[in-house]
Formats: C-alpha cells, sequence, structure tokens
C-alpha cells in the first residue's frame, strides 16, 4: 500500500504528470495564471521543494502511470463540476441538488517534496518498570500493605517504588528520577503514610499541614488527597479547610504562594515532609520565583523535614533545584544497565551522587512498551490526514483511546467542533440517528486550559473511566496526567522541547502497558526528527500515503461518480479523490456561514501566533516564514489564505500574542509570563497583585530570603535562567 501511495503524491507533485486537480480541472489560462501564482508564492515562501525524498529515477515510471491513471480515470470528464455534497450519504443532510457545485479543494497539487527521512538510530534509554519484589516484603504497617494490596489492587513494586521507599524510609532527602507513568507518585506516598501514621502523638486534623506536596498542575490529584488547593476553585471554601486543617497538603505552587500571602490559617511549623512532584514541568512553567517564595515560608516555620523532588527528566534547572532544596540527597534513576545504572532485580540502593553525568542531563527513558512514529504531511493534506488517522483507529479498530495535542487553546476548540459536526456524520447516518456504538466510537472530549475548572475537571473524570475516545487537548494533559488505557498519542503540532515531547508521549505506555505515538510534521519541519535523536529519542516513518488510504475503506467517502469496480480499487488515484472529498466536507461546513469562517480564520491566526512563541533553538525548524499560509489555510478548511495573515502582520501583533487583554494589564515581559501560566497556579492573580500591593512590606515571600537546609540562598533558584520557552508560551495551554 505504501507503494501505491507512494505513486499518489509524486504524481500530484510534478507539475508535469499532475492530474486535473478538480474533476473538472483547470482551464488553460486558468492553470497559466494558477501556475505563476504558485511560482510567485514558492519565491516568497521557503515552503519551495527541499531535497527529494526519494530518488527521481525510481519514482519516474511510478510518476507517469500515476498521470496515465489519472487521464485515463478523467478523461472526458475534465468539464464535469463535482459536488462533493452529492457523494456524501447524510453529512449535510440538506437537499443536495439544491446546493451550488463546489470546487473541490487543490489538496494534491503544489505541494512541497517530502525529504527523505534520514535518523540516525539511537538507543534509547530504557527502564524495566516491575519488579518481582511484593509490597509485603517492605517494613510497612500491615494495614498500608492490605490497602495497597485489596483497595489500590496492587501487589509488585515497580523499580521505582522498590528503589526509592526503603531510601525514603530511612529519612533520606531524594531526587528521583524516573520514566512517565512508572508509579513514582506511590513512591513517595507511601512513605509520607507510613512514617505520619508511626508518628508517636497521634496527627490531629487541627496539626495543620504535616507533609506539602508541590505539582504543577490542577488535574493530576488521586486517591491520596486529603487537602487540595488549586486554581480555579473558590479560595474562601479552600480557606475554610484550611482552618479545619489538612495534614497532607496538596497544591499548584501559584495557589500555595496566594494563600501564604493571603490566608492567616496556613502554618508550616510541623511540616516533615516536602516532596516536589514533576519538578521539571514546575520549573517549565515558570514557578521557579513560587517554589522561593515556598521554600522560604516553610523554612522560617520548620528546619527538621525530609525533601523529595521527582521528575522524569533531569534537566540542568532540575539538578539546580535539587541543589537548593535536597540535603545530602541519594539520586534514584531507575535506567538500565546498559546505561551504567544499578541493576533493580539486584537490589542495590543507588549511589550517592549530588548531580548526574553531564551525557545524562537531557536524554530521557521512555517506556520500552511504547511505538513512537512521525508522519511528514504537507500542510494542505494535515486535515485529511488527521481524520483519516482517527477514522482509521476510531472507525475501523477496536477499543482505541487517543489523545490529540494542539498548540493552543483556539486550535482544540476549532478542530473538536470541526470534528464533531463532521465526522461522525461520516458514518453515514444523521447525528440524531447514529447508533450508541458509532457515538463511542466518535467520543470527541476537549482539554485546555481556557475552560472552567469545573468542566476541566469533568472531561479528566469522562476520559479516565471510559475505554475509547478521542481527547483534543493542550499542554495542560501533558504531564501529569494518569489517563489509563490510551492506545495513541497524536501530536498534530510539535512540542515546543523533547521533555514536552517526552510527557506528551508518557500518556501512553504507562506502567508497563502498550501504546503508540505519531507526531505530525510539515516536510519543512524534518529535522525535528534529528533533534530528538540527539535526546535519544527514536521514531519510526509512517508515510502519509498509508494514512489516507484508510479512506478507501470508509463507504461513505465513496463519492457519487460512477466509475468501473476497477476505477474504484484502492489505487492512488481512489485515494487522492475520496482525501478530496473528505477535505471538502470540512471545507463545506467552514463555508456553510460567515461566522464559521471568521471563526476558521481566527483559529488560524491563532495557529499562527503559536506558530511564532517556538524558542529560539527551534526557530530555524519551525519559523512562520517557512510556513505557506495558503496551504495552511486548507488544514482549517478555509478555501483560501485569509488576508492581512502573513509573517510581518503576525510580528506586528507578536507583542500582543493572542490575548487582548494582555496588552492593557501587562507591563514587561515578567508579567505577561505570569498570566500566560495561569491556568497551572491560581487562577486569582488579579487579587494577588491587589494584595501585593497591599502587603508590600508584609507578604513572607517578599521578605529577603533566607538560607535554606543548603545554606544558599532560595533566591537563587529565581536567579536560574529561564531555559524553558514555556513562559511566553503557554498562552498554547
Ligand atoms: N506497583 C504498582 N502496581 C500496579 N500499578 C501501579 C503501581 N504503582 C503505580 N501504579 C499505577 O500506575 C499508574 C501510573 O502511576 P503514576 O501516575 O504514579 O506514574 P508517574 O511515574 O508519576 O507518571 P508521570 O511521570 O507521567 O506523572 C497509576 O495508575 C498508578 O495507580
Amino acid at each position: 500500500m505504501a507503494a501505491a501511495g507512494g505513486l499518489l503524491l509524486r504524481a500530484a507533485e510534478s507539475p508535469a504528470a499532475a492530474a486535473p486537480e478538480t474533476l473538472s480541472g483547470p482551464r488553460p489560462a486558468q492553470a497559466r495564471r494558477h501556475a505563476e501564482a504558485t511560482k510567485r508564492k514558492y519565491r516568497a515562501s521557503s515552503e519551495a521543494p527541499p531535497a527529494k525524498r526519494r530518488s527521481a529515477v525510481v519514482f519516474l515510471p511510478a510518476k507517469r502511470a500515476a498521470a496515465e491513471e489519472a487521464q485515463r480515470t478523467f478523461k472526458g470528464k475534465a468539464q464535469k463540476t463535482f459536488s462533493p455534497n452529492e457523494s456524501l450519504v447524510g453529512v449535510s443532510g440538506k437537499n443536495r441538488e439544491q446546493k451550488p457545485c463546489i470546487r473541490t479543494s487543490s489538496l494534491f497539487k503544489n505541494n512541497p517534496e517530502i525529504p527523505e527521512l534520514h535518523r540516525p538510530v539511537v538507543k534509547q534509554v530504557q527502564e524495566q518498570v516491575f519488579t518481582s519484589d511484593a509490597f509485603h516484603k517492605l517494613d510497612l504497617h500491615p494495614h498500608l500493605i492490605s490497602t495497597i494490596n485489596t483497595v489500590l489492587n496492587m501487589t509488585s513494586m515497580t523499580s521505582v517504588q522498590k528503589q526509592s521507599i526503603p531510601v525514603l524510609l530511612e529519612g533520606r532527602d531524594a531526587l528521583v528520577r524516573s520514566q512517565t507513568g512508572s508509579g513514582k507518585t506511590l513512591a513517595y506516598c507511601i512513605p509520607v503514610v507510613q512514617s505520619l501514621q508511626a508518628m508517636k502523638s497521634k496527627i490531629q486534623r487541627s496539626d495543620g499541614p504535616y507533609a506539602l506536596v508541590l505539582v504543577p498542575t490542577r488535574e493530576p490529584f488521586t486517591w491520596i488527597v486529603p487537602g487540595v488547593l488549586m486554581g480555579g476553585e473558590r479560595k474562601k471554601s479552600e480557606k475554610a479547610r484550611l482552618r479545619k486543617g489538612i495534614n497532607i497538603l496538596i497544591s499548584t505552587p501559584g495557589r500555595l504562594v496566594d494563600h501564604i500571602k493571603s490566608t492567616k490559617n496556613i502554618h508550616f511549623s510541623r511540616i516533615r515532609w516536602l516532596i516536589l512532584d514533576e519538578a521539571d514541568r514546575i520549573l517549565d512553567l515558570g514557578f521557579e520565583k513560587d517554589i522561593t517564595v515556598i521554600l522560604n515560608a516553610v523554612n522560617a516555620e520548620c528546619q527538621q523535614r525530609q525533601n523529595v523532588l521527582l521528575s522524569a527528566t533531569l534537566t540542568e534547572g532540575v539538578t539546580r533545584l535539587a541543589d537548593i532544596s535536597l540535603l545530602d540527597p541519594v539520586q534514584i534513576s531507575v535506567l538500565d544497565q546498559h546505561h551504567g545504572q544499578s541493576d533493580p532485580e539486584q537490589g542495590t540502593l543507588p549511589e550517592v551522587s549530588p548531580l548526574p553525568p553531564d551525557d545524562e542531563l537531557d536524554s530521557f527513558a521512555i517506556p520500552g512498551s511504547l511505538d513512537q512514529h512521525v508522519t511528514l504531511v504537507p500542510s494542505k493534506l494535515k486535515l485529511v490526514s488527521l481524520a483519516a488517522f482517527i477514522l482509521q483507529k476510531c472507525k475501523f479498530e477496536k477499543d482505541q483511546k487517543m489523545i490529540i495535542f494542539f498548540l493552543s487553546c483556539e486550535l482544540v476548540e476549532f478542530y473538536y467542533h470541526l470534528f464533531l459536526r463532521t465526522l461522525p456524520a461520516c458514518s453515514g447516518v444523521p447525528a440524531s440517528r447514529q447508533p450508541p456504538s458509532a457515538s463511542t466510537r466518535f467520543k470527541f472530549l476537549r482539554l485546555h486550559g481556557n475552560m472552567e475548572q469545573e468542566e476541566r475537571t469533568a472531561v479528566f473524570e469522562e476520559f479516565s473511566h471510559s475505554k475509547t475516545g478521542i481527547l483534543l487537548c493542550t499542554d495542560v494533559a501533558a504531564r501529569g496526567l494518569d489517563l489509563p488505557q490510551v492506545t495513541w498519542i497524536v501530536q498534530y503540532n510539535a512540542p515546543s522541547s523533547p521533555a514536552e515531547y517526552i510527557h506528551r508521549i508518557g500518556r501512553t505506555a504507562r506502567i508497563g502497558c502498550r501504546g503508540s505515538s505519531l507526531l505530525i510534521l510539515a516536510p519543512s519541519e524534518a529535522e525535528y526528527v534529528n533533534s530528538l535523536a540527539s535526546h535519544k529519542i527514536n521514531v519510526s516513518e509512517i508515510h502519509v500515503e498509508d494514512i489516507l488510504s484508510v479512506l478507501t475503506r470508509d463507504g461513505c467517502l465513496k463519492g457519487s461518480r460512477r466509475g468501473t469496480q476497477k476505477s474504484r480499487a484502492a489505487g492512488p488515484q481512489e485515494i487522492r479523490r475520496r482525501a478530496t472529498v473528505l477535505q471538502t466536507v470540512f471545507e463545506d461546513y467552514v463555508h456553510s456561514s460567515e461566522r464559521r469562517v471568521s471563526w476558521a480564520k481566527k483559529a488560524l491566526q491563532s495557529f499562527i501566533r503559536a506558530y511564532a512563541t517556538y524558542p529560539r533553538e527551534l526557530k530555524h525548524i519551525f519559523h512562520v516564514r517557512s510556513l505557506h499560509l495558503g496551504h495552511v489555510a486548507k488544514s482549517f478548511g478555509l478555501r483560501d489564505a485569509p488576508q492581512n495573515l502573513g509573517v510581518s502582520a503576525v510580528k506586528r501583533r507578536k507583542g500582543n500574542l493572542n490575548r487582548p487583554d494582555l496588552h492593557k494589564k501587562t507591563r514587561g515581559k515578567h508579567r505577561l509570563a505570569e498570566i500566560l501560566r495561569s491556568e497551572y497556579s491560581s487562577g486569582i492573580e488579579a487579587s494577588v497583585a491587589k494584595v501585593k500591593k497591599q502587603n508590600k512590606h508584609a507578604a513572607p515571600g517578599s521578605q529577603p530570603c533566607r538560607a535554606i537546609r543548603t545554606g544558599r540562598p532560595a533566591s537563587a533558584v529565581g536567579k536560574q535562567k529561564q531555559r524553558s520557552p514555556c513562559n511566553g508560551k503557554t498562552q498554547r495551554d
């Protein structure tokens, strides 16, 4: 099929061999004008064809064959205008005769060549997830063991649990690094609960917090949550709960800082544990200053405690944070023997080592049960390719649960509504009369930072408990979320860093399960694969033609054209035709009203703005100048590129990003970053700003930093260079 598909695209790419784009085909004068316009576009765009992917010699006959096939297929029909509406059963549900015929989108013309992927094959860092050791081997309270066994239904420890729990029970500080979905949460929860229940004077609720757990986002609160503080909830009710007492306090850094600054009921004098979970994410989101405030506030009231820092990725920032927050820590890293680490099966305890070796920094452990793929898709084909992929997985395969990552909230909203309104209809039955199986197959959900907390929690719960479904989201869902049985992670837009890539794909293949991921890149972004390889991330290629070929299995994309059985076969021409039918479904939907067109334009604008915020080190791969706006517009169901969306227009608006309120409210980069990451913190920045003004000299966080346990000032965290671009980017989330 790959070979057949190869014919398909390359035939389209060759101007000489290209079959008429629409079934009507452009007239000669029109065609000339079109070709000249295209040439102009390529002069202005760096999406001009790069080096060919495969040898032209090898594919020349293939192109010719495809062209001949195309000519044969369309002979004598060049003037017939194809109305996709006629071809779709039940898609629009409107009177087909009354609809004007619409020129089919020119999907397969003038696309850039897809370059050959030359990936260095690297040996990925591997971790063994489970050990054969049972929890009852640990010196834990029998009641705790029976809870783990019977309530949580867990018997054997994971590697990270086996290595961490004894160390933490000994009372040591620890820096724990282990792959996504390997059970890090229990690795610290068990020692915390064991140590708290063993305290001589029985803990009272009114004692206040004994353990403080800092997490980066609001969603991942699970079974052990006696008290949660998170943005998006009413601060007043949180204050009441704090007054009653919370012994294990789990909070996002931003929200806790809000309470430190404005709530009298929060005391840290009894804190025995300070846990920084997902430290890499906390730093990525620019919470260094908040962590500084928290460390100072906790240090001011208590010195005797255990500190634990956990992370799936180990970056320079994480080790620096470990340096100032941990005292003489044990470093626990669950890597395989090849990587020179201790073998968990040998039961050896890890060495005490304050800093990891340089070559370990920024290389990531990926679950061995995760198959990673990449596909290079010209911008014009991106929408149909994603739709085809969804159809393939959710219509033709069983029990698929998929998460699709996008660059911004607006993109999530746009594609969520577009797919919701169009794809289920492709089952051939009007939405109202679809059997329940169709609605579960195409259960679309979305999750992003512009949603109310209540709705976010409901979506999280629904997707968590569902066996199938398609969750469209921003990076708000990339970290810490434990969503069981996810089979596919699709990255429709590339992540801003390899660490983000790891966390996105880490939502599948959790705790030893199998999972797969697909990264969709434009041909001009192909070099990103090398960037991943330099962090020991290996991906294998799926060809776009293979993804599109599923459309030939979809009866409702057949089209109305009466052809022989032979021409209906799953040949390249048929794939092109069906892709065009599907694209037209989207274009028809978008162009069915002015409002929808302007909605699609706004989504396109949001994409361009988000695209402009890739970090400097990735700008040579992701630069707005590389985007062919006309082609990108197609992936928003737009027939033409909207005016005034050029690079210069984007540059002009860049300072304003996509939140008009920012312009008014922010002064300077820092404030901008604060607002952009607001969803991860408290959601009440404005009130904090007010309080800040009032308590300028009184707030604990504003006091001069005192020495922390390592003797270094906490302000050192704040001074650290903000490595991640996320500060300027989380408007995406
Ligand atoms: N020993 C165990 N046996 C079976 N399941 C376990 C065990 N420990 C943890 N789990 C389950 O594994 C899943 C992943 O655990 P957890 O969320 O702690 O992983 P993580 O390493 O923190 O992942 P991430 O880095 O993505 O946040 C959870 O559903 C958890 O209940």
